[in-house]
């Protein structure tokens, strides 16, 4: 028989996909001897494992077959009515599990963007949104942004104009604490603004939060949806779709998070996920159920120190083996700073030499919707032993010098 044309026979959305940067540099970092900055790997060293399997354990004690039959879509109750309850004024009714918010980012394409319309994301903004978001097909329009975050003002004009073309978004995707991949957390005041702004044009946001607990430095300020429960006071009238996770706060291969929304958007993704995957593990559900009443809070405050300890680390190493010209953002939390290099360099020509010298980044230009970037690298310090971060930021540094 004549060889199939398979590439033929792809649907227009799969022809829209393309591989994640991350994933495929997570492939390459394998190697045991290279000190990845890669992936936004939670550090393994510091996950609770004799917490996780007595948690399992405890779970099959007290639901019996029921931890591994069939769940509903909405997820376990006991672990919503929890998430609910860290939120005043949010019920779990308005609480809906995902595998991972990698799911929700790529239900919530489904559920909401038609092709061509337009969606407002950061510049740069996290490379795996736009990858669950692509395949259907969205107009990408760049937020302006500053060493602060998206500049609300700028933002302003810019829905202006786009009212007189009466081409409003749809859509507006922020991650307002300690950004992936800058590093970068939005000020309280752009904060109320941004509610109130699309609020007021009708642009519907989805606050992308997975890093919200890993403060190590300065106070910590409310979600976006916090600030629009304040407003309208119900979660039926919030226009903030708000996604978390326990990826970064307990352990990522558990892939449990969810997300907080109105019921019209929440009903939808029950459908969207009753399509997809049925319902989220039954068992992780009900292990991370049992780790969130004291075996998480007391993960936060180590992994808060760990993190900050190997950001320091990390900062103190630029300081002083990066060349003159090279700037980089100083978090206050989460796991990535952004560097950028001298116009004119391009992080991915640079990238096989920094292996050669056994150490990896992300290049910068695939967290750019509408390209740019080639100068800029993301570097994640959390899944790096301090003694790495050193000689990794080192060699970097080296391989820097000799592009330059
Ligand atoms: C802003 C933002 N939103 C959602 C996710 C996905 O996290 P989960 O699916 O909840 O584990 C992430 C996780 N991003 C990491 C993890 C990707 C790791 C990988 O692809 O192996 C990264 O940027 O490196 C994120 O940063």
């Amino acid at each position: 028989p004549a060889a199939l044309d398979f590439a033929a026979l792809l649907s227009d959305r799969a022809r829209r996909m393309k591989a994640s940067t991350i994933r495929e540099l997570l492939k390459l970092t394998q190697q045991p001897d290279i000190i990845n900055f890669g992936g936004g790997l939670p550090a393994p060293e510091l996950f609770p494992l004799g917490d996780i399997q007595r948690a399992a354990n405890a779970a099959l004690e007290r639901y019996g077959p029921a931890a591994v039959q069939y769940g509903t879509t909405e997820g376990h109750l006991p672990l919503r009515e929890w998430i609910a309850a860290q939120t005043p004024g949010l019920t779990p009714a308005h609480v809906q599990i995902t595998t991972g918010s990698q799911q929700a980012l790529d239900l919530l394409g489904k559920v909401l963007i038609n092709e061509g319309d337009l969606v407002l994301v950061e510049a740069p903004t996290y490379l795996g949104a736009l990858q669950s978001f692509q395949p259907y097909g969205p107009q990408y329009l760049e937020m302006p942004t500053d060493e602060y975050g998206i500049d609300v003002d700028a933002l302003e004009e810019l829905l202006k104009a786009q009212r007189r073309k009466g081409q409003v978004p749809k859509l507006l995707y922020a991650i307002p604490n300690f950004q992936n991949p800058t590093g970068r957390t939005l000020s309280l005041e752009r904060r109320r603004r941004l509610v109130e702004l699309s609020g007021e044009y009708g642009v519907l946001v989805i606050e992308d939060d997975p890093y919200g607990k890993l403060r190590f430095v300065g106070e910590e300020l409310p979600s976006l949806y916090s600030l629009s429960l304040e407003r309208c006071g119900d979660p039926d009238r919030s226009h903030i779709i708000y996604c978390s996770s326990f990826s970064k706060t307990l352990v990522p291969g558990l892939r449990d998070a969810w997300v907080q929304a109105a019921a019209p958007i929440t009903d939808k993704l029950v459908q969207a996920k009753q399509g997809a995957d049925l319902h989220t593990p039954t068992l992780t559900q009900m292990i991370v159920a049992e780790l969130v009443q004291d075996v998480l809070p007391r993960q936060i405050e180590r992994v808060r120190v760990a993190y900050g300890e190997r950001a320091a680390l990390m900062l103190a190493g630029l300081r002083e083996h990066f060349p003159q010209g090279v700037q980089f953002t100083e978090p206050e939390g989460g796991m990535f700073l952004w560097v950028t290099l001298p116009e004119g360099m391009d992080t991915v020509a640079l990238l096989p030499r920094a292996v050669e010298n056994r150490v990896a980044y992300v290049p910068g230009s695939p967290f750019y919707a509408q390209g740019g970037g080639a100068n800029t690298m993301r570097l994640s310090y959390s899944n790096a032993a301090p003694a790495q971060i050193e000689a990794g930021i080192a060699a970097l540094g080296a391989t820097l010098r000799s592009a330059l």
